[in-house]
C-alpha cells in the first residue's frame, strides 16, 4: 500500500524572466513528517513555498498538497492547510483575538477553546492591538492562526524568527503533537540548529537546486564531536594516529583535544590504555554542517 505524500513537488521550476530562483525541485514528505526546509538568503525556500500555496505559478512542474494539486484544487487545498508567511502582514488596529476571529470567518471549522487552550501555551496576549504588539508577541499570533483549524499540513516560513527560548520551546512540543496525529509540519530556516531539535528530515536547498535530503538522525550521527580528555601524565598526539573517526589531535601538557565522528569506541580505546582522569565531549556542531554544505557559496560570496 503506498501513502499518499502530505506535501509534494515534481521537478518544480519557478524563473523570474531570465533568472531561475527554483530549479527541477522534486520532493515527498510524507504524513506524520516534520520537514526542515533549509538554506541561505535567497536559495528559493520562499519561491517553493509560494508554489507550493499557489501564490505565483510555477514556470514548471506539479506541486500537491495531500494529494490534491495546489492549482487546480486550490480553494480545496484551503482547508486542508495551515500558513505562517515570513512577512505576516496583519492589520493593526484589530486585537488578536479580532484578528483570530477574521480568519477562522474565513475557514470555517474553528474550535475556540482550542485556540483558548493555545494562547495559554504560548502566553499570548490577545487583548491588545496588533499594531502595538511586540515583533514575537505578533509572530505568536501568527502561529497559533497558523494551527487554529488542525490543519493536515503546517507550512511555517521563518516561523521561529523573534521567539523566546522559552516559547519556542512550547512550540517545538506543539508540532511534535501535531504530527504525532498525522499531520505534517514544513519548517523554512535559515539554520540547521534551528529546527535540529524537532525535524524528521531536512532538506537543503541551494541557489534553487535541492542539493540534498537527510534524515536528521542520519546527520547527527555524521556530526563531528569534539572531546577533551586529561590524562594523569602528557600522552603524545601519535598514540592517536590512524584511530578510526578521529581528527584534528591537539596536545597541551596532559590534556588532549580532538574531534571524532562515528562512534566514540576506536577513540576510548586508545585512551583509556593510559591513565585517563576525566573526559567531556561537547555537543554536535550543526551549524558546521550546514556551512559544509554552503561552503563554496560562501567563499564565492566572499571573493566578491
Ligand atoms: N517576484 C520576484 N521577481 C524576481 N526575482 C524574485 C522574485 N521573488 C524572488 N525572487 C528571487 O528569487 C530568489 C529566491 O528568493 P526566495 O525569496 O525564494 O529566497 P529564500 O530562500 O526564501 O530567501 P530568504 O531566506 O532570504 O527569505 C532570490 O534571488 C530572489 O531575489
Amino acid at each position: 500500500m503506498t501513502t499518499t505524500p502530505a506535501i509534494e513537488t515534481a521537478g518544480l521550476t519557478k524563473r523570474f524572466g531570465d533568472f531561475t530562483a527554483v530549479q527541477d525541485v522534486s520532493l515527498q514528505i510524507g504524513p506524520g513528517e516534520i520537514f526542515g526546509f533549509l538554506g541561505p538568503n535567497g536559495a528559493g525556500k520562499s519561491t517553493t513555498i509560494r508554489c507550493l500555496l499557489d501564490l505565483i505559478r510555477p514556470s514548471e512542474g506539479e506541486c500537491r498538497i495531500v494529494g490534491l494539486d495546489s492549482r487546480r484544487d486550490a480553494v480545496e487545498i484551503r482547508r486542508h492547510l495551515g500558513f505562517l508567511p515570513s512577512d505576516l502582514a496583519l492589520y493593526p488596529n484589530l486585537t488578536g483575538r479580532e484578528t483570530l476571529q477574521f480568519l477562522a470567518n474565513l475557514r470555517g471549522g474553528v474550535d475556540w477553546a482550542w485556540v483558548d487552550a493555545l494562547a495559554d501555551r504560548f502566553d499570548a496576549d490577545l487583548v491588545k492591538k496588533v499594531g502595538e504588539l511586540s515583533s514575537g508577541n505578533r509572530q505568536k499570533v501568527g502561529l497559533i492562526q497558523a494551527f487554529m483549524n488542525r490543519p493536515e499540513v503546517v507550512i511555517l516560513d521563518e516561523p521561529i524568527t523573534g521567539l523566546d527560548p522559552l516559547v519556542q520551546l512550547e512550540f517545538h512540543t506543539l508540532m511534535r503533537e501535531h504530527v504525532a496525529d498525522g499531520n505534517t509540519v514544513f519548517l523554512s530556516s535559515h539554520t540547521l540548529s534551528e529546527v535540529e531539535r524537532v525535524a524528521d528530515r531536512v532538506g537543503f536547498i541551494r541557489r534553487g537546486h535541492l542539493i540534498a535530503v537527510e534524515r536528521m538522525s542520519d546527520l547527527l550521527d555524521k556530526a563531528l564531536r569534539r572531546v577533551r580528555l586529561e590524562f594523569a601524565s602528557p600522552v603524545p598526539a601519535s598514540a592517536f594516529d590512524g584511530v578510526e573517526g578521529v581528527h584534528g589531535v591537539a596536545v597541551e601538557g596532559a590534556s588532549v583535544t580532538a574531534q571524532y565522528e562515528g562512534s566514540m569506541g576506536p577513540l576510548l580505546r586508545v585512551a583509556t590504555a593510559h591513565d585517563v582522569l576525566s573526559l567531556e565531549s561537547s555537543s554536535v556542531d550543526l551549524d558546521e554542517i550546514f556551512l559544509e554544505f554552503y561552503r563554496d557559496e560562501l567563499t564565492e560570496a566572499e571573493a566578491v
